[in-house]
């Protein structure tokens, strides 16, 4: 059977609108959802296969965006909120009724400060942008995938037409590395 990696990507991957001007974000609870208004389209929007991401059931992936925080706004039900592991760069704001992540915020020193971090999939509007590769495919062996089906993952995720990654994309690595390089004056 063909490995499960998203319903954003097994069925082909739908392209976003130019100039989408953005949309809301709901939880999953059956009444009184958090609600988190984004103010434009995403960017960077990617495949996670990293064990902290939030994943639809049954999905190898998540689906994650980047977004300037300024353009993301909690809406309703804020209270519902929770952060999920306070010791990690990404502080994943997630409801505590249904468990589904609305935003990720990097509130430490860090070259993706100023980024949020979100999934589209939580929006009935259609135009975001559409994933662009995969990232972190090699974690999904440490959530207990056989890596003998690793070959079948990335090749239905280049089927699809996503580059596969064992970490983040190299434009993204290079950003990374440039504010560590930054940090130490070599450069
Ligand atoms: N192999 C690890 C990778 C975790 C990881 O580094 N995730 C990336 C992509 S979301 C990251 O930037 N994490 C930062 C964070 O979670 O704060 C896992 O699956 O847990
Ligand atoms: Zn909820
Ligand atoms: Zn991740």
């Amino acid at each position: 059977m063909a490995p499960f990696i998203h319903p954003l990507i097994d069925n082909g991957i739908t392209r976003g609108i130019k100039d989408f001007p953005g949309g809301k974000l709901s939880c999953k609870c059956p009444a009184d959802r958090v609600e988190v208004t984004l103010d434009g389209n995403v960017l960077n929007n990617h495949a996670c296969g990293c064990s902290k991401c939030w994943k639809p059931k049954g999905a190898l992936f998540a689906v994650i965006a980047a977004i300037p925080r300024e353009q993301v706004s909690v809406t309703a039900n804020a209270q519902n909120l929770q952060i999920v592991d306070s010791s990690v760069s990404i502080q994943r704001h997630a409801c505590k009724r249904c468990g589904v992540h609305m935003f990720g915020r990097i509130e430490t020193h860090h070259p993706l400060k100023g980024l949020d971090f979100v999934h589209v999939e939580l929006s009935s509007e259609k135009g975001w942008q559409e994933p662009q590769f995969a990232a972190f495919v090699s974690s999904i062996i440490e959530q207990g995938f056989d890596p003998s089906g690793m070959n079948e993952v990335r090749a239905k995720l280049k089927k699809e037409g996503l580059e596969t990654y064992d970490t983040l994309s190299p434009p993204l690595m290079d950003v990374i590395a440039t504010f560590v390089a930054q940090q130490s004056s070599k450069l």
